[in-house]
């Protein structure tokens, strides 16, 4: 199937995982979002919305990159231990990822997206946001060693790409002891994880050098 995809790209990232986990073989194409390579017409016709990850499953085109690992668990994975089929374990698990979409890596594209344009983070309100997403994701994990039940699920994984993301930008974890002590084990535990981490020293690297241009 073809996937495409930047190594740098947070739900890009998901994706990964997940498929590392399932033991799938995804055929890489890279899409270069600052050459505009997602606005090409053969681009826009698989997703209109012109986004990356977008997922091409024999003619099947499938982009959101939670709704993409969904699908990747729902149709190839041997058993439903990331994905529970039982109602309310996959209602946790859902919460879990719209949680990830709608309030935690919202908070990182309000505060940190205005850096790579301009050189300058969001506003100190921006910046509560993510504190708050941060107290909530310390509650969730109260007494858990996975964000939804007792095991890894696609949730954990999204959320570790999230997180991830905070953590390459320097964000202090340490005051969401539940949060650092989840990480830890999540990157252990979460299959991909190096080339999670890969994605995100070149997103580093790609913010340090547009960083430096601004200054000069
Ligand atoms: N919520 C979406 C976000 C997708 C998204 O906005 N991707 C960015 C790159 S990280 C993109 O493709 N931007 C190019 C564009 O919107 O034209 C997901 O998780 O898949």
């Amino acid at each position: 199937m073809d996937f495409y995809y930047s190594p740098r790209g947070s739900g890009c990232r998901t994706v990964i995982m997940v498929a590392k986990a399932l033991g799938l073989e995804l055929n890489k194409k890279l899409v270069n979002t600052m050459d505009g390579d997602q606005l090409k017409p053969e681009f826009v016709k698989l997703n209109p919305q012109h986004t990356i990850p977008t997922l091409v499953d024999n003619g099947f085109s499938i982009w959101e990159s939670r709704a993409i690992v969904v699908y990747l668990i729902e149709q190839y994975a041997k058993d439903d231990s990331l994905f529970p089929k039982d109602p309310k374990e996959q209602a946790l698990v859902n919460q879990r990822l719209y949680f990830d979409m709608g309030t935690l890596y919202e908070s990182f594209a309000k505060y940190y997206y205005p850096l790579f344009r301009t050189g300058k983070p969001g506003t100190d309100e921006d910046f509560k946001k993510i504190e708050s997403s941060f107290e909530y994701l310390n509650i969730f994990l109260e007494g858990q060693d996975y964000v939804a039940g007792d095991h890894l699920t696609v949730a954990d994984i999204a959320i570790l790409s999230s997180v991830s993301t905070f953590d390459i930008f320097d964000f202090d974890l340490s005051k969401y002891p539940n949060v650092a002590r989840w990480y830890a084990n999540a990157k252990k535990v979460t299959p991909g994880w190096d080339e999670n981490w890969n994605g995100l020293l070149e997103l580093k690297a790609v913010f340090d050098a547009r960083l430096s241009a601004a200054k000069q």
